[in-house]
């Protein structure tokens, strides 16, 4: 896949502090790729090292091929940028506030209106035009930022945390929106976010931040299978009642191809194997009539892959960095409260 962001040993140092160390990252033209981490993760840094709007301490940073920091107004052009608080003229109407953007782009005056209604429509605020941007709900203000970000027809877009504060419905429509417009118009975005489901309902592929280093990237499925090598499928069988001979069960299952691993634990019998096992242990349980009242196949998520990457991160880093602790405690107090 054409790479259209590259990070070749990308750093930026705050004084003392490292908020992005040494970031090698390509993301390929027509990814939706999410940035994930906790707060102070270096993730806006990396944003705003791409965008040209902070100088690394060292490395390189490129995007739609151009040098993010030599060449920034030319990033500015290709490049749609949406922060996670996007400011606009409350007294202006949606439709007023995009015109106005409009002409800043250097749009011709014959053509501001029409591609002004033309970004309004495609981001669902059509029936909201006339009304004054102040009166918008977060929802709304963030389809508005959305809007005003198409109006240079982009190549990439870059949105900061673009659902915080809104409702799950408004959500499922914003992340709906961003998916639909990477499908008809190749748009590559780069997302970053603290909401993991999110991420995992619409990214291709996801990288993950701590302490200012990229832990890992990939699609989930890879990250899982890396993460959870010795057993990545795991089929969980509930029984009507507990298995009377569960040495002789464990035994045959265990001569199933690709078996790794059985837990018992009551009436629930837990395989993990090496590839999709469930048609077989079906097929085993019922041929030992064992009465099977459901089976489960268990997908690792994003949750569980994030949340061993951090506590390996965790382990490794204890002695050395006292604050990874409140990283944590930060992310997931995020995660409760929103
Ligand atoms: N201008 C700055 N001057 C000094 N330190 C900064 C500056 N900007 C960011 N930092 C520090 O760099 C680290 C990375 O911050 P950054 O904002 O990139 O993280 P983040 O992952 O985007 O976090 P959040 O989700 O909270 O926005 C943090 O420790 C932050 O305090």
């Amino acid at each position: 896949m054409e790479a259209i962001i590259e990070m070749n040993g990308l750093t930026k140092h705050y004084g003392r502090l490292k908020a992005v160390d040494d970031l090698h990252l390509s993301i390929g033209k027509g990814e939706i790729f999410g940035l994930l981490g906790p707060n102070g993760a270096g993730k806006s840094t990396t944003i705003l090292m791409l965008l040209g709007l902070t100088e690394p301490s060292s490395g390189e940073a490129r995007i739609c091929g151009l040098n993010a920091t030599r060449d920034p107004i030319s990033v500015k052009r290709k490049v749609g940028y949406m922060p996670d608080n996007v400011g606009f003229y409350n007294e202006l109407t949606a439709l007023e506030n995009l015109v106005y953007i409009a002409r800043l782009n250097g749009l011709p005056e014959s053509s501001v209106k029409n591609v002004a209604r033309e970004m309004l429509e495609e981001v669902g605020l059509q029936s909201a035009m006339h009304k004054k941007a102040g009166q918008f709900s977060r929802g709304m203000k963030q389809r508005l930022g959305l809007a005003e970000v198409l109006i240079k027809q982009p190549e990439v877009i870059i949105l900061d945390e673009p659902t915080l504060g809104i409702d799950p419905a408004g959500v499922k429509d914003f992340l709906g929106l961003i998916t639909q417009l990477n499908q008809r118009q190749g748009i590559t975005v780069l997302l970053s976010s603290h909401h993991l489901h999110q991420v995992q309902q619409v990214c291709t592929r996801v990288g993950i931040f701590v302490g200012g280093r990229l832990l890992a990237d990939g699609d989930i499925g890879t990250l899982a299978a890396r993460l959870f090598q010795t057993a990545p499928f795991v089929v969980e069988v509930a029984l009507r009642s507990t298995p009377e001979q569960p040495a002789e069960l464990e035994r045959e299952i265990l001569q199933l191809p690709s078996v790794k691993k059985i837990t018992f634990s009551g009436n629930i019998v837990e395989i993990a194997g090496d590839e999709d096992i469930t048609p077989d242990i079906v097929r085993l349980f019922v041929s030992r009539q064992l009465d099977v009242t459901g089976v489960q196949r268990k997908n690792y998520g994003l949750d569980e892959i994030y949340h061993r990457y951090f506590e390996n991160n965790l382990k490794e880093n204890i002695s050395h960095d006292k604050s990874s602790g409140l990283f944590q405690r930060s992310f997931f107090g995020r995660l409760k409260t929103r």
